[in-house]
């Protein structure tokens, strides 16, 4: 990508000896925004920490602007960090944490105070600024990382795990606001998560990692749609893996191979038609929906229902799946 305004290019980073991430290559565009997304241990933070400057480079390029930073330290990477613990001075009032880069920088007070407010309105913190951060909820002190994060004007921004420490209704909120404070600013984001709902929600693209490599980038919905491999087919949203008894049973499948359905994809008829018979084994009420479990050829698989209609526990259903709606890897597609 010619406009990339961080490029990594094969990168090789880890601890001692040890490449926990290996052969990682992204190139981001001005004002988009990544997440990186993937189970404990697979090297996100390690990622995010190599981009800062904080953990070095055994191998590849980190180029920021066209610049090589791959062997800068991190004060001149000119990057803003947002840690999942904000990593506020505890003694400091919300105005002196937003400052302190632009004291250091010895600016003029002035040009401190306007950037300082401009920044406390951006981030909705207007009325916070005297308050030290044992005054200030969650989110309140996260609003105060991010402004801090932008005060010197760092055209990209890192995120580790930012919304993590976070209730469930403040971590809506922050995601929206977030995603507004980039589109009033135009800032770049790298956003470190193991949480799908903030990937999916919030990203241009999304990249999965696995193992310190980056097993498919891509928009959340390519992801969910098209998943490149199985790993990706579980880790993004829910599957069944259909046992090949099943898969012969249900999809005809005569070829070699894994085949993953959605749940949503299983589809559940009370009298006749297709598919096979299954007995419902148990029924797990989530709110807007239900997961239904049933067990097919001595399998269980399991579908999403919307709304209350749903079968009885012990009772005997026709079980089928929604045509072309399977996921085959290492086999002849269906
Ligand atoms: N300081 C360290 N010293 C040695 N090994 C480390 C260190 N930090 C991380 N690791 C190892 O590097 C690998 C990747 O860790 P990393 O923290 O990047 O993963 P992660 O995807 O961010 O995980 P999590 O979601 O749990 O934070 C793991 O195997 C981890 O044990």
């Amino acid at each position: 990508m010619s406009n990339a305004v961080l490029s990594i290019q094969k990168l090789e980073a880890g601890y001692g000896s040890k490449a926990v991430v290996r052969d990682f290559s992204l190139d981001v565009a001005a004002g988009e925004f990544v997440s990186l997304l993937g189970p404990s241990g697979s090297g996100k933070s390690s990622v995010l920490r190599a981009i800062a400057g904080f953990l070095p480079a055994m191998g590849g390029r980190i180029l920021l602007e066209g610049r090589d930073i791959t062997g800068e330290t991190p004060e001149r990477r000119n990057v803003g960090i947002v840690f999942q613990n904000y990593a506020l001075f505890p003694t400091m009032t919300a105005f002196e944490n937003i400052a302190f880069a632009l004291r250091v920088a010895k600016r003029p007070q002035a040009e401190v105070e306007k950037r300082v407010r401009d920044m406390a309105t951006l981030s909705g913190i207007d009325e916070q600024l005297t308050r030290n951060p044992a005054e200030m909820s969650g989110g309140q002190q996260q609003r105060v990382a991010i402004a801090r994060a932008l005060v010197t004007g760092s055209r990209v921004l890192l995120f580790d795990e930012p919304l993590s420490n976070l209730d469930a209704k403040v971590r809506v909120t922050m995601r929206r606001e977030i995603k507004r404070m980039q589109r009033e600013v135009g800032f770049t984001a790298i956003f470190v998560t193991h949480d799908q709902e903030d990937a999916l929600t919030m990203s241009d693209r999304i990249v999965v990692l696995n193992g310190g490599r980056a097993e498919q980038i891509g928009h959340g919905r390519t992801l969910y749609r098209q998943p490149a491999t199985p790993f990706i087919c579980q880790f993004i949203g829910a599957s069944n893996e259909l046992s090949p008894p099943v898969a012969r049973r249900l999809l005809g499948a005569k070829g070699e191979g894994r085949s993953f359905v959605r749940l949503e994809d299983v589809l559940i008829a009370e009298n006749g038609g297709g598919g096979a018979r299954a007995t419902v084994s148990h029924i797990e009420f989530l709110g807007s929906h239900s997961r239904v479990y049933m067990i097919v050829e001595g399998d269980t698989i399991s579908a999403m229902l919307l709304g209350d209609d749903l079968p009885d526990v012990g009772s005997e259903v026709w079980v089928s799946i929604r045509p072309g709606a399977v996921h085959v890897f290492g086999g002849t597609c269906l």
